[in-house]
């Protein structure tokens, strides 16, 4: 379970940022007063245009960064009065995940294992699982930094889901990935609410969204500007289709 109430990102800005983004500001307001729960067993969509606040919001609820206001509860633990015990519950994939270069795929995934406390045969099965899932095999024991993005990409997704865990937040999980794996991730991450999981993930495709999720949220510009079910949102609809409607109701909070 997640539970996200009013939290609130203010960046501080350098002078040269500052420079760059054209204002005197000394701070930018990323994310406003945002609140929203996702349950086990469903899958909650978080959408927004480029720049809305989605990766802030879901390095928060990673723990990796700290809101200026507001609360962060995964599976009972506070984020930031019980970091650890709550992060060993989550299972966090970013665009940006830091692999090691000069370390192989069977390597940093055996790091990770050992880093959670994964039991050998768990980690074998799990391992075994994952690399079936997407096709890992072939490339297992070469260095990271001679893999191209999409391999990159499946070696974080390994990394985040070798110590199983409770909760898991995907940001843009099938981005630079081929048809092929981005179908085997849909299935990954559906199998994980069948699993019971929590759920996360921010996309801007559409079709992923109609495949997945059972909730969703709408942020824009730091805000939140829709959240309900699924079936709520496809009710209310007033275009024929999920894309239009998205942009839609962007345009109605420009
Ligand atoms: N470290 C930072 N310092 C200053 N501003 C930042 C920083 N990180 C993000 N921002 C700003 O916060 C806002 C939200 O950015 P964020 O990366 O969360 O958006 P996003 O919804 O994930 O966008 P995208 O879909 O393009 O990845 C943007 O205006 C961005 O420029």
């Amino acid at each position: 379970m997640i539970q996200v109430q009013n939290i609130r990102k203010e960046f501080e800005l350098s002078k040269k940022q500052q420079k760059e983004n054209n204002t005197n500001d000394k701070v930018a307001l990323a994310v406003e007063d945002v609140s929203f729960t996702c349950q086990p067993g469903r899958i909650f969509s978080l959408l927004g245009p480029n720049g809305a606040g989605k990766t802030t919001t879901l390095r928060m609820l990673a723990g990796i960064l700290k809101p200026t206001q507001g609360n962060i509860v995964i599976n009972h633990f506070d984020i930031q009065k019980e970091t650890n015990k709550a992060k060993r519950d989550i299972g966090f994939l970013t665009g940006s995940t830091g692999l090691y270069e000069r370390l192989t795929a069977n390597e940093i995934i055996a790091y990770f294992a050992k880093l959670y406390g994964v039991k050998d045969e768990d980690f074998k099965q799990r391992k075994e699982h994952l690399y079936t899932l997407l096709g890992m095999h072939d490339f297992q024991d070469k260095r990271i930094g001679r893999l191209s993005t999409g391999m990159k990409q499946k070696v974080s997704i390994a990394r985040t889901m070798i110590h199983d865990p409770d909760v898991v937040i995907f940001d843009e999980p099938t981005s630079g990935l081929d048809v092929i794996t981005a179908e085997n991730i849909i299935k990954l991450i559906s199998d994980c609410k069948t699993q019971g999981k929590t759920v996360i993930f921010s996309s801007h495709i559409m079709s992923e969204v109609d495949l997945l999720c059972d909730d969703l949220a709408i942020i824009h510009k730091g805000k939140i500007i829709h959240s309900s079910t699924m079936q709520e949102f496809r009710d209310q609809m007033k275009t024929d289709n999920l894309t239009a409607e998205f942009i839609h109701i962007i345009n109605e909070n420009n």
